[in-house]
């Protein structure tokens, strides 16, 4: 079996947060995009929101020929993905949506055209179910910013040709990206389910007062958040034990796994609760726009990529190391 791995068309199907992410990417890498979105208004939405993007890629260097000019916005599925080397869905969190999207979408789409959704927790085996080739259907769920966070992780279905895998890797590799493949389809794949506990115990800690939503912004970013971007929790805890490393970092907290600490479960969404967060959010936020506040996380992000990748190549390491 063998699947487009030279792209030169990316079709993107829903252009939100995180379609217009993938679009802002794939110019970016100089390739021709088609994208479409039924909301009204939505073409008019993406181009500004890739012209919001577009000064930051520029600063991390666009591929030759990269152009804004190169998108093209139409009005139906069918042409969205009929020419499409490679078709990326960033469309509602809903299986039947999801369901409905894909069985047209693989319809119209050349055989070998590899489709990835951006989900970010449902099953492929279930929203691929009535796709027309199946075996070239994989996850690529992405991160906020698509256009600068290199992670992908890629889910195959129980369909999913192996070799669907590989060429999923090959292309989003050359999008710029750093693919994980995550062997078994579990809910939240790796990284949501990690990022989902974090999310609901500082939810537990807005609720009982414990802390604000600034507060908890704190503890995360003048701390493990700066280690985060270099480092993960494991290495992290290896250094924690000092020179007797793992083993004695274990035996030295391991017991306060027991401990309660963490609760687990959810808290209810009480209006309450929802309020509490709105508001603190909202205090954070200020006077800023959500475009000023994309432009300062970019700043931000460019700057600490850049200084990873510096600090990596002195270690004789490549980023992706
Ligand atoms: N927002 C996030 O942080 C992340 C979201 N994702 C995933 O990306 C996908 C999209 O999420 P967002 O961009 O956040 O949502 P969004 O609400 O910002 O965008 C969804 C877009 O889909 C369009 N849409 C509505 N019905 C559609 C249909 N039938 N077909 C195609 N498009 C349709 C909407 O008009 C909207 O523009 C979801 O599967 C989500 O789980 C993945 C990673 C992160
Ligand atoms: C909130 N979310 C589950 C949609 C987040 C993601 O999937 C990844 C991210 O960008 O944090």
């Amino acid at each position: 079996m063998s699947f487009i791995t030279e792209i030169k068309t990316f079709a993107a199907l829903g252009s939100g947060v995180i379609g217009s992410g993938w679009v802002a990417r794939a110019l970016a890498h100089g390739l021709d995009v088609v994208a479409w979105d039924p909301a009204p208004g939505a073409e008019a939405v993406l181009r500004k929101r890739i012209a919001n993007a577009w000064p930051t890629l520029e600063q991390q260097g666009l591929a030759a020929g990269a152009s804004q000019q190169r998108l093209r916005f139409v009005s139906t599925i069918e042409e969205c993905v009929c020419d499409a080397d490679f078709i990326q869905e960033s469309a509602p969190e809903r299986l039947d949506l999801k369901l409905d999207l894909h069985s047209k979408i693989s319809a119209a789409a050349k055989p070998n055209a590899l489709i990835g959704s951006s989900t970010s927790g449902l099953l492929p085996s279930e929203f691929y179910e009535s796709s027309t080739h199946p075996e070239r259907c994989v996850v690529g769920h992405p991160f906020n910013p698509v256009y600068l966070l290199p992670l992908v992780e890629i889910v195959g279905s129980n369909k999913t040709a192996p070799e669907a895998i590989e060429a999923a890797k090959t292309v989003y590799t050359a999008l710029g990206m750093r693919p994980l493949h995550v062997r078994k389809e579990v809910p939240g794949f790796i990284a949501d389910r990690l990022l989902e506990a974090l999310w609901r115990e500082a939810l537990h800690l807005v609720n009982d007062g414990v802390a604000t939503t600034g507060e908890i912004d704190d503890a995360i970013r003048f701390g493990a958040g700066l280690r985060w971007s270099f480092m993960g929790t494991f290495l992290t805890y290896t250094l924690a034990g000092g020179d007797a490393g793992m083993r004695h970092f274990m035996a030295q907290f391991g017991p306060a796994l027991q401990l309660p600490w963490t609760y687990l479960p959810a808290p209810e969404l009480t209006e309450g609760l929802i309020d509490a967060v709105v508001e603190g959010t909202s205090e954070q936020l200020g006077e800023r726009s959500i475009s000023a506040l994309e432009r300062y996380r970019d700043d931000c992000l460019l700057a600490v990529l850049e200084a990873v990748k510096t600090t990596k190549a002195k270690h004789g390491m490549a980023f992706s190391d």
